[in-house]
């Protein structure tokens, strides 16, 4: 390996160890990231895909060590990818495997993420020891099932909402994706009073101004049905819940979802991020100018992984839920104080509320 190879990725913060995995007999190609260690050992997700690259895996292991430090969390960042797909019915012949070959890399704690699940986490389990996202039955605190992430995205709701003189009761919300986080998200939110105007899938979108009802939908979704067959407000395309009027908007699908193309149309006056990267950084800055507040992914949407790191402590589902609440709380007051204070666009800040602690721990803070 040459060292611009090393060179392409490596920065002040890491990687500090990239491991590729073959193993002949069972075919196992896999990819782990160890990327910064100075909070503590790394947890992040075992991703299994057919198209996933060192980079991509390097990228996501960067969010971690970012997003658990931001949240006081005492973990490092990585994350790995067992290349394959994930109906495979070799898929528990690799999952163990991988869990053999990493056994003496402690630093890293695998958890579940895309094409991996509570029961990968068990299999790994019962090979190693070591992982998070396990089952009920093992310990385990399901973080989908529970919502942590959406509840998270409430609280981060919660917060903005204060600092903004916005009332939750009755303000008008949209939601991209009703999968694990925009369902949860909904749930919450209607909790707090507010009208949920629109959700869309990978298909459609649904809008009825008066509001949805949401638990019929959680029913027929939860019924491996699609949201244009639920005979509910109006079946519109899919990115039309882009553009409708809300006060509140919650992407909760893929990544990059406004970009400076297109960030126009939304019509929002806040916008908490439950999907990863769903703003460009230059959308997010044309947004910001139009005065929208937008509450960066690290911050709304790190209730899952407040969740697995209180499960990796041995700690209840009651203690996790606290523990979202006081620190998506108190993250989002932060950054909202400080884009004020200092000026600073929100993901630039929340890179900055990350990057600190890191570099103090590292012994390279310089004030940045
Ligand atoms: N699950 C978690 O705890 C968690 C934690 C942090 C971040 N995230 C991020 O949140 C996002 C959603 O995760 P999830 O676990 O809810 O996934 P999921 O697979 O459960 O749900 C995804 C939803 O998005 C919909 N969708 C897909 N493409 C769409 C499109 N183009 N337009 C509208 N809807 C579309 C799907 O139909 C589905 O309803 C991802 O970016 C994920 O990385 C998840």
């Amino acid at each position: 390996m040459s060292a611009q190879y090393v060179d392409s990725f490596a920065d002040d913060l890491g990687p500090v160890k990239i491991l590729h995995i073959y193993e002949p007999k069972t075919q196992l190609r896999a990819i782990v990231v160890v990327d910064n260690l100075a909070m503590g050992p790394a947890i992040g997700g075992c991703r299994m895909a057919t198209d996933v690259s060192t980079r991509e895996v390097f990228r996501l292991a960067r969010a971690m060590t970012l997003k658990n430090a931001l949240n006081d969390l005492p973990y490092g960042g990585g994350k790995s990818a067992i290349i394959g797909d994930a109906g495979s019915d070799q898929k528990e012949a690799w999952v163990r495997e991988f869990a053999r070959s990493i056994r003496h890399l402690e630093e890293y704690i695998p958890g579940p993420d895309m094409g991996t699940d509570e029961q990968s986490m068990a299999w790994v389990q019962e090979e190693i020891g070591r992982a998070v996202g396990l089952p009920t039955a093992l310990g385990g605190l399901p973080l989908d099932e529970l919502g942590a992430t959406g509840f998270g995205v409430a609280v981060a709701a919660d917060a903005a909402s204060e600092w903004m003189q916005m009332p939750l009761p009755d303000a008008r919300v949209v939601i991209q994706g009703f999968g694990n986080v925009g369902r949860a998200a909904a749930r919450f939110m209607l909790e707090r009073g507010a009208r949920i105007v629109a959700v869309s899938d990978s298909e459609a979108t649904l809008h009825d101004a008066s509001g949805l009802d949401i638990p019929a939908l959680m029913q027929h979704v939860g019924r491996g049905e699609k949201l244009a067959a639920a005979k509910q407000g109006q079946v519109l395309q899919r990115d039309a819940a882009l553009g409708i009027d809300c006060d509140i908007f919650i992407p909760a699908a893929r990544p990059d979802v406004f970009t400076e193309a297109n960030q126009h149309l939304l019509k929002a006056t806040l916008v908490l991020e439950g999907a990863n990267i769903p703003i460009t950084h230059e959308a997010a800055r044309v947004l910001h100018e139009r005065g929208i507040v937008v509450i960066p992914d690290i911050i709304a949407n790190s209730g899952g992984v407040i969740c697995a790191a209180a499960e990796f402590g041995g700690r209840t589902r009651e203690e996790a839920f606290d523990a979202i609440r006081k620190t998506v709380y108190r993250n989002t007051t932060r950054l909202l104080k400080r884009v004020r204070e200092r000026k600073q666009f929100p993901h630039d800040a929340a890179m900055k509320m990350a990057r600190e602690p890191l570099l103090k721990k590292m012994g390279l803070y310089a004030n940045t």
